[in-house]
């Protein structure tokens, strides 16, 4: 089912995500309704927390042919390199708002997957600047955190006419 993702700036945006103690059906049936949900969104990631979810669950798939959905339950992301590349990001929960954003080029990512194997391993490129969006989530922090006051109030503007517009379209 498609699940309704939370904008900015709702507080329950802030929620910090609580440890998965048991991949059990009801969480097997979030896995499947955010990757449905990230699809229909056209993103490349969604954190439980963007539905109002507060458990520490992220999907991911950067394929182009949306057939290589990942999951990440209770992830650890740990910088492996000091060095910090931009990248110009955006973010389902503050819809048509892209700016530059500096994150640690290469990081490990130590989670379970969706039948509790553990994943174990070092990315870089967009799989890193993806999972550490998706672990700010889960910690209640949202990129436009990371961008000036003026910025800010910019990004809060624009989803409010957004939001207006697609409460027209119905
Ligand atoms: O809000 C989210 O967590 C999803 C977000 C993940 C993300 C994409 C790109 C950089 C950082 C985090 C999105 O999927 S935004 C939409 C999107 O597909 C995209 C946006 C910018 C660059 C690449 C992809
Ligand atoms: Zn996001």
């Amino acid at each position: 089912a498609l699940l309704p993702i939370l904008s900015y700036p709702d507080p329950r945006l802030r929620t910090i995500a609580e440890p998965i103690k048991e991949v059990n059906d009801e969480i097997k049936t979030l896995i499947k309704d955010m990757i449905e949900t990230m699809y229909d969104a056209q993103g490349i990631g969604l954190a439980a927390t963007q539905v109002d979810r507060h458990v520490q669950l992220i999907v991911m798939d950067l394929s182009e042919d949306k057939s290589e959905p990942m999951v990440f339950i209770n992830p650890k992301v740990t910088p492996l390199v000091e060095e910090k590349e931009p990248y110009e990001e955006g973010c389902l929960s503050v819809p048509d708002v892209y700016d530059k954003v500096e994150r640690p080029k290469k990081v490990r990512i130590e989670a379970l997957d969706e039948n509790g194997e553990s994943i174990d391993k070092e990315v870089e490129g967009l799989l890193a600047v993806c999972i550490q969006h998706e672990m700010d989530h889960l910690n209640g922090v949202i990129f436009v955190d990371y961008l000036s006051r003026l910025k800010q109030t910019r990004a809060r503007d624009k989803v409010r006419k957004v939001l207006k517009i697609r409460e027209k379209q119905g």
